[in-house]
């Protein structure tokens, strides 16, 4: 399964936003995926599933320009990763900040926000009332003038999307986004994602363990294994036959409670006759 019968943008003739010939990535003799062909289409939703060391996160540093494809070729809103890196907003892997990191909440946020927007410096009062309302949107007023050192890890992940969409990106990359939220909070990220995508039309690539919050918004889904992968909608590829064939071991996938469980990976730190919330 290379492809998609998904609709998207790209069957109505837009450009695709992100766009993977024949790539491949390797790290000495050691292969992390090879032959990936896609097209990301505006405003698409596309999750990227798979194991720890599956090259999840390297992907997406492959879209950020910051790592080169070892084989084939990839282009970001029609040009080369690096050179569109300002069209993307990328929220990355959660690292605490040091306690006394000199930067306010406010000040993290006004990083993301384009003060040279169409080539105009913004005034200062107008970045503030931007920051301001980034801020509201994800629910940081409260602590706007904290130093970010010092708020909680969920807290600083809040701000973190904000700085992501400040700008109004075309493209955005999550990476394991939701980590350290409860429960109520992975929901209000999740929806400001879906959110900005709906107002903007942004494409979204969300790197994740765990497909159940986001899974109503995703559109594909690009699920890394083995060196290998499959591409398709939730229900072309989180399916047993399919994760079996692309494990090469039996895998079940189970639905329970509006969730998908995955159980018996060979490489799962969790038992099988007990299927963890989390997936993959
Ligand atoms: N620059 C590099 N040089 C050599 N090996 C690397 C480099 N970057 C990543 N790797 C290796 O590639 C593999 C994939 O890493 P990556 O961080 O992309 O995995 P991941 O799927 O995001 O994992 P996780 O779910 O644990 O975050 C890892 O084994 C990592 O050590």
């Amino acid at each position: 399964m290379g492809s998609s019968t998904a609709h998207t943008a790209a069957d109505d003739g837009a450009a695709p936003v992100i766009r993977l010939q024949d790539a491949g990535l390797a790290f000495g003799d050691r292969t992390l995926w090879s032959g990936l062909t896609l097209d990301v289409a505006p405003g698409e939703y596309l999750a990227v599933l798979g194991s720890n060391g599956t090259g999840k996160t390297s992907f997406l540093r492959v879209l950020l320009g910051l790592l080169p494809l070892s084989h084939g070729t990839v282009s970001v809103n029609g040009t080369r990763p690096r050179a569109a890196a300002r069209g993307v907003g990328y929220v990355p892997q959660q690292r605490g900040f040091p306690a006394r990191t000199p930067l306010r909440a406010r000040d993290l946020v006004a990083q993301g926000v384009d003060g040279h927007r169409w080539g105009v410096r913004l005034h200062p009062r107008r970045v503030h009332r931007r920051v301001d309302e980034l801020l509201a949107r994800v629910g940081a007023t409260g602590y706007a003038d904290a130093p970010v050192g010092l708020l909680s890890g969920g807290e600083q992940q809040r701000l973190r999307i904000a700085q992501a969409l400040a700008a109004d990106p075309t493209v955005v990359l999550c990476d394991e986004a939701l980590l350290s939220l409860d429960l109520h909070h992975q929901h209000v990220v999740s929806e400001l994602v879906h959110e900005q995508r709906e107002r903007t039309g942004c494409s979204v690539v969300f790197v994740t363990h765990d497909v159940n919050p986001i899974i109503e918004h995703v559109d594909r889904i690009l699920y890394l294994a083995n060196g290998s992968f499959r591409i398709g909608t939730p229900d072309e590829v989180l399916r047993s036959d399919v994760l079996s064939e692309l494990y090469g071991t039996g895998i079940e996938v189970l639905r329970s409670n509006g969730r998908i469980l995955v159980a018996g990976r060979p490489d799962s730190t969790h038992h099988t006759d007990a299927p963890e919330e989390l997936l993959p």
